[in-house]
């Protein structure tokens, strides 16, 4: 069988894209025939999916562009590409933190405005320069909000560049957790970090409780004259109240990849054209990612790094598997039992696991009768609790 995957978009990498095998054609069809999209930042919130849609790769760490919950309970499995992309975003983040202390916008942008010749300049220069004379990083705080695969590449860089590092992060997953420095300090209070850092970068995703973040009741509780940088999403940001706090003097300079027509022409302000993630390095490998992660599970049904479905890993070793993803309600797994119960089929195996409002159940069947198996999907099929239903054969 020959799987149709559709890139969205653009920028959706070409040499990871080659890491489809050949039974996966890519952009041969159109949107509504294709089993699989590849995607980056593009906004799915009032797309409708089509039924033959299985899969979504978000080639990025961001997901809030896809209804996740909607797709599925359309059936459809969201993956992304967690850390494809973080060192490109921490190596923006230290070099906005560092232009930014360094006044490097206000001074190219006066250099820029010299007139005159070489000579003239380089007097001019010289005599100038002191205006914009900056701050070193080392020696300084820095307050992470977000210990995830970026915050933890800044919060060890910058502690080996010298700084004092405090973390927030009340859900940092233990993995994690191990790769931070032991000289990271975990704080447990989002006011400790407002209270104590010359420097403050967030790397979490867009939730309820990140919305409007850095907005006028956090940025009271900051010290004057401090650095806040958002690489992580726009709604984080309060515009008009960063314009505020840069004017009475608490911001001494805001770095962002989210701007605004009124951060443009503010020398306070520094915006990058939603760049964090895009290096060629981060695109190919995001693209990699979850080719290999639609494969596996257009091919297998096993789940890997999706954000709406639990993660299900399970050679496939019978003629026959069955996929159901199903509303997480009591009694689906006992009728499913039953169904397989009733076609005499013998079950080597059952996986069952739920995730929110859905499950993915996982049936291997020790049947190589096609038409028994049939006879057991036949059981699923119109069932308000059962969204959809897949055979894969091996
Ligand atoms: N500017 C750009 O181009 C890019 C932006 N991003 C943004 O950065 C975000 C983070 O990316 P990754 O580090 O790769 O994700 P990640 O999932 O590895 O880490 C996110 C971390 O945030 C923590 N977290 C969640 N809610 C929190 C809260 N209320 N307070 C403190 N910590 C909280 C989580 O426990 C997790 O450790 C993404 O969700 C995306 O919005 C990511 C990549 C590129
Ligand atoms: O990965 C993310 O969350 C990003 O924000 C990067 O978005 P992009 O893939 O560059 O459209």
């Amino acid at each position: 069988m020959t799987f149709n995957i559709k890139t969205i978009g653009n920028n959706i990498d070409e040499e990871g894209l080659k890491e489809f095998g050949t039974d996966f054609a890519i952009d041969k069809v159109a949107e509504n025939e294709a089993e699989g999209f590849i995607c980056r930042a593009q906004n799915f919130h009032d797309y409708e999916f089509s039924k033959k849609l299985l899969a979504i790769g978000r080639a990025g760490a961001g997901f809030n562009n896809i209804p996740v919950e909607r797709a599925a309970s359309e059936g459809i499995v969201v993956f992304n590409a967690p850390g494809g992309n973080a060192n490109a975003v921490k190596e923006l983040v230290i070099a906005m933190m560092i232009f930014g202390s360094r006044n490097l916008k206000p001074a190219n942008k006066w250099l820029s405005d010299q007139m005159g010749t070489d000579k003239s300049i380089d007097l001019a220069v010289e005599k100038g320069k002191k205006a914009f004379a900056g701050a070193e990083i080392a020696g300084k705080t820095i307050g992470i909000i977000g210990l995830g695969n970026i915050g933890s590449r800044v919060a060890n860089d910058a502690e080996s560049l010298g700084m004092k590092v405090l973390g927030y992060d009340p859900y940092i997953a233990v993995e994690r957790a191990w790769e931070i420095s032991s000289h990271v300090q975990r704080v447990t209070s989002l006011d400790e970090i407002f209270a104590k850092a010359d420097y403050i970068t967030i790397h979490t995703p867009l939730t309820d409780e990140t919305r409007n973040m850095y907005s006028a009741v956090n940025f009271v509780k900051m010290k004057k004259g401090v650095v806040v940088l958002n690489f992580a999403r726009d709604e984080i940001t309060n515009k008009e109240d960063v314009l505020d706090f840069i004017e009475n003097g608490t911001i001494r300079y805001f770095a962002t990849d989210f701007g605004s027509e009124k951060f443009y022409h503010n020398d306070g302000i520094f915006v990058t054209p939603h760049l964090g993630g895009s290096t060629a390095e981060a695109s190919l490998n995001c693209t990699k990612m979850v080719a290999h992660s639609l494969e596996r599970y257009l091919k297998t049904g096993e789940i890997i790094n999706s954000v709406n479905f639990p993660r299900v890993r399970q050679a496939m070793l019978t003629p026959y598997r069955v996929t159901l993803i199903n509303k997480n309600v009591p009694g689906v797994v006992a009728r499913i039992s039953d169904a397989v119960a009733q076609e005499n089929i013998n079950l080597a195996n059952i996986v069952n696991r739920s995730q929110g409002d859905f499950a993915y159940t996982l049936l291997d069947l020790d049947e190589s009768d096609e038409s028994k198996v049939e006879a057991l999907v036949g059981h699923f099929k119109d069932s308000e609790n059962i969204v959809r239903v897949r055979v894969i054969k091996k």
